[in-house]
C-alpha cells in the first residue's frame, strides 16, 4: 500500500483492535500492552540469552518469534512489533547501544549545530530487516493487527542530547530554551526519520502506529505547543494518508492530553494518572482512547485485579472508542499468568 490509496479492506480489518481504533462497536473491549514482548516472558529470556538487545532487533526470524510469544501465551488482540524507539538512530550510523537495566545510551551527545549533521535521513534500505520481519509476521499474524511504532522526536531528543536515560532532560529542556534554533531544527530532523520508519512499517503490513512520546510529560503545555507539537505533527501528517490508525502515548500527559490528539492522533494513549472519563474530556470528540491500568496492579491479588481492571472498564463505558492497555509498559517482574488473567478478564466483562 502507498500512501493515499484508498484503504482496502484488509484481512485484520474487521477485528476488534482496529475497529475500537475506528470508535466502531465492537464484540469485546480490545486488550494488548505496551512492552508485552520482552522481559516478563521465560521463552523471551530464552530465545534473546546471549544476543545483545540492538542486535537481536536486526534478525528477522528471531523478530517475528519474541513478536509472536505474547499473542500466544496471553491472547492479546494485538501484536507489537519486537524493535526499539532507537533502532532507527542505529540504522542511520549513530553511536549507540542499549544497556542492560540502563536503556539507551549515546557515546557522543548532540550538542552544536555540528552535531547534527550526524543525522542523516533513513532510507527502506538502511532497515530492510524490519521490512522482512514485518513480511513473515503478517503472514503468521493472519487476521491478528500488528502495530509497528516509532520514537517521537522530543523522547528520541532526549536521549540524543543527554547522552542517555535522564529524570530531569536538563541539556535537552536548555537546548530547548536557550537555542530555539537548533532545538526546531534537530526535532525537525527527527521527525524526518520517525517518519521514515513508520512507513517502511506500514508499507510492510503493520496495521496501526504508536508513537511514543514517553518522556513529553516533563514540558510544559505551552512549551509542548511552541517546540514539540510541530515535530509530532509532521510525523503523523506524514502517515495520514495510510488510512491506519495512529496512537498517541506518553507517560505523565495528563495536562497534554488535548495537545497530545490534536498533533494528529486518532487514539491518545493514557497513563494511569487520569481516569478515562476525565482523559475523554481533556481529549474531547472524535478520539478513542488506549489504557490504563497501572502497571503495578498486577503485582496483586487475582480479585484486587479484576477490581481495578473494573475501574477502568467503568470510567470507559461512555467513550467512543476504548483500547484497553496499561498505563505504560509491561514491568519485567510481571507474572504472565496475571498478564493472560487480566486479558480474560476484560474479554468476559465487556463480551456483547
Ligand atoms: C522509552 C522507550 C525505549 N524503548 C521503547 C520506549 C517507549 C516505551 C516506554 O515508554 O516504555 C519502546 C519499546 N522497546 C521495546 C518495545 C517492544 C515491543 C513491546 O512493547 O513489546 C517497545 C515498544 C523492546 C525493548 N527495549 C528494551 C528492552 C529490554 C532489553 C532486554 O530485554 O535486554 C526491550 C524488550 C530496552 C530499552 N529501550 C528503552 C528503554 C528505556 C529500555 C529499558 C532498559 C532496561 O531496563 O533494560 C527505550
Amino acid at each position: 500500500m502507498t500512501a493515499n490509496d484508498t484503504p482496502q479492506p484488509t484481512a485484520t480489518y474487521d477485528s476488534a483492535f482496529l475497529k475500537a481504533c475506528r470508535r466502531e462497536p465492537v464484540p469485546h473491549t480490545p486488550v494488548w500492552f505496551m512492552r508485552q514482548a520482552g522481559r516478563s516472558l521465560p521463552e523471551y529470556r530464552k530465545v534473546r540469552e546471549g544476543i545483545p538487545m540492538l542486535e537481536s532487533c536486526t534478525r528477522p526470524e528471531l523478530v517475528t518469534e519474541i513478536t509472536l510469544q505474547p499473542v500466544r501465551r496471553l491472547g492479546v488482540d494485538a501484536a507489537v512489533f519486537y524493535s526499539d524507539i532507537v533502532v532507527p538512530l542505529k540504522a542511520i550510523g549513530v553511536d549507540l547501544d542499549i544497556k542492560p537495566g540502563v536503556g539507551p545510551v549515546v557515546e557522543q551527545p548532540i550538542r552544536t549545530r555540528a552535531d547534527l549533521a550526524r543525522l542523516r535521513d533513513l532510507t527502506p534500505e538502511d532497515v530492510t530487516y524490519v521490512t522482512e520481519a514485518i513480511g513473515l509476521l503478517t503472514r503468521e499474524l493472519g487476521a491478528t493487527p500488528l502495530i509497528g511504532f516509532a520514537g517521537a522526536p522530543f523522547t528520541l531528543a532526549s536521549y540524543l542530547v543527554e547522552g542517555g536515560p535522564s529524570r530531569t532532560y536538563e541539556n535537552a529542556k536548555a537546548m530547548m530554551y536557550g537555542d530555539p534554533e537548533l532545538w526546531a531544527d534537530l526535532l525537525d530532523r527527527l521527525a524526518d526519520i520517525t517518519a521514515a520508519f513508520l512507513k517502511v512499517q506500514i508499507e510492510a503490513g503493520a496495521s496501526a502506529v504508536q508513537l511514543f512520546d514517553s518522556w513529553a510529560g516533563a514540558l510544559a503545555p505551552a512549551d509542548y505547543r511552541k517546540s514539540v507539537m510541530p515535530a509530532s505533527v509532521k510525523v503523523f501528517d506524514a502517515v495520514a494518508g495510510y488510512g491506519v490508525p495512529r496512537i498517541h502515548f506518553g507517560v505523565g500527559t495528563g495536562e497534554l492530553l488535548g495537545l497530545m490528539g490534536e498533533a494528529g492522533a486518532d487514539v491518545v494513549g493514557v497513563d494511569w494518572r487520569v481516569p478515562l472519563d476525565e482523559a475523554a474530556r481533556r481529549v474531547g470528540p472524535g478520539k478513542a482512547l488506549q489504557g490504563n491500568l497501572d502497571p503495578t496492579v498486577l503485582f496483586t491479588d487475582k480479585d484486587t485485579l479484576a477490581a481495578k481492571a473494573r475501574e477502568v472498564l467503568d470510567a470507559a463505558a461512555g467513550l467512543e472508542g476504548h483500547v484497553f492497555n496499561l498505563g505504560h509498559g509491561v514491568m519485567p517482574n510481571t507474572d504472565p499468568d496475571a498478564l493472560a488473567r487480566l486479558v480474560e478478564y476484560v474479554h468476559t466483562a465487556t463480551a456483547r
